[in-house]
């Protein structure tokens, strides 16, 4: 069946039948507006899975355009692309091709085009703070300095709303994802062609005979709103947004199936990272989660994505927050994973060797895979 949300993207539906994992809703304007009851549910899925709809985030708006910029960028042709292609050097702003990074141990590659764009050189353009890109996002360098400035204000709005609650002064969050500090923040379109369309790849085949993933299993870093928040370190919030695709799923903790997360409209997925989960104490989860080609009908249609990747800037140590919060403090000191932190990361050193040990020129064996995850001290993480 053809969903007739948007004129330009018909699609078939996410199959209505197919068991999801459930996830808490917050509803954006409540937690805004200071109301306690959802500031408190808010809290309950950042200390759970890490994971939850968001909606009336007022991002609504934002999305197609950002969407219409990636389908413009991933139409050039390759001699136009490549110049801007991230690179092998641990930077994540930037085209990155389909292709270039794995998904797995075995080195099974990835089959997604990311346009990543800094949210340092989108609030600063014209100036370049970070590198230049493709003339088709420079072009519509006002949509996404919109999208960027808008799904960075929703995150920083819920981070500090969770302060109270996790004992921090009023501010710590903000001062440590500050406007004008070089960071890994950025914007995120992301395309999965459909099969026989430019760029397209096949999938592998996971060690388990199924094709292996087109984003292998990963926590994000900060903070995300794709739809929300992410799963493996290193640490943020992200927020994605998807237009009805199914794909992304998560491993909840002490399981080990993985599970589909149901795509919702007008709602966006958010997810804790790894620094945040870090700065807690590890009282929020930064859960992994993965991407696979959609479950059919829809593994038959492009897969379109967008993600707000909010992380902290680049110099600030990645450590629990023991000296802000004594609640913090006793949390961190129970928690295996917190007392086996690597000592002396930043954040800026942490999201570099990821994005750098992901790259298939970079990868040496499982190994390089493992220093990929960010997870290899945590104990209860594989
Ligand atoms: O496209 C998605 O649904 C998820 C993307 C994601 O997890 C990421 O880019 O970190
Ligand atoms: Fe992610």
């Amino acid at each position: 069946m053809v969903a007739p949300q948007s004129s330009t993207y018909p699609r078939t539906d996410f199959p209505e039948d197919l068991e999801c994992h459930p996830l808490l809703v917050v509803d954006y304007a409540k937690v805004a507006a200071g109301d306690e009851q959802e500031i408190d549910q808010l809290y309950q899925a950042c200390t759970a899975l890490g994971f939850f709809y968001l909606k009336h985030h007022g991002v609504e708006d934002l999305t197609e355009p950002m969407f219409a910029m990636g389908k413009a960028t991933f139409e050039l042709p390759d001699d136009e692309l490549m110049p801007f292609e991230q690179g092998d050097s641990g930077m994540s702003a930037g085209y990155k091709k389909a292709g270039l990074n794995n998904v797995d141990a075995k080195g099974n590659l990835d089959t997604v085009h990311f346009i990543n764009v800094a949210k340092d050189d989108a609030l600063a353009y014209p100036e370049v703070r970070q590198r230049t890109y493709p003339r088709t996002v420079v072009e519509r360098m006002d949509t996404v300095t919109a999208f960027v400035r808008k799904s960075d204000d929703v995150l920083q709005t819920l981070m500090a709303a969770l302060e109270p609650r996790l004992g921090l002064p009023k501010g710590t969050l903000a001062a440590l994802h500050k406007e004008g500090d070089i960071s890994g923040s950025e914007s995120r379109c992301i395309l999965k062609p459909a099969e026989g369309d430019k760029g397209y790849l096949p999938e592998g085949k996971g060690d388990d005979g199924n094709p292996a993933a087109a984003i292998g299993a990963h926590t994000d870093f900060g903070v995300s709103s794709r739809a929300f928040f992410d799963r493996r370190p290193p640490p943020r919030l992200s927020m994605l947004h998807g237009r009805g695709c199914g794909g992304l799923q998560v491993l909840p903790p002490g399981t080990t199936k993985w599970q589909h997360i149901r795509p919702l409209p007008g709602h966006a997925v958010c997810n804790v990272g790894d620094t945040l989960s870090v700065y807690s104490g590890n009282i929020f989860k930064s859960n992994i989660h993965r991407v696979i080609p959609p479950p059919p009908p829809q593994n038959k249609d492009p897969r379109w994505s967008l993600v707000y990747f909010l992380r902290p800037g680049f110099d600030q140590p990645l450590t629990p927050l023991v000296d802000q919060s004594d609640k913090i403090r006793a949390h961190a000191a129970q928690d295996a994973a917190m007392q086996a932190l690597p000592k002396g990361e930043t954040a800026g050193s942490w999201y570099k060797r990821r994005i750098k040990m992901q790259r298939v020129a970079n990868r040496t064996g499982p190994e390089s895979w493992k220093a990929s995850r960010g997870t290899e001290h945590d104990p209860n993480k594989e």
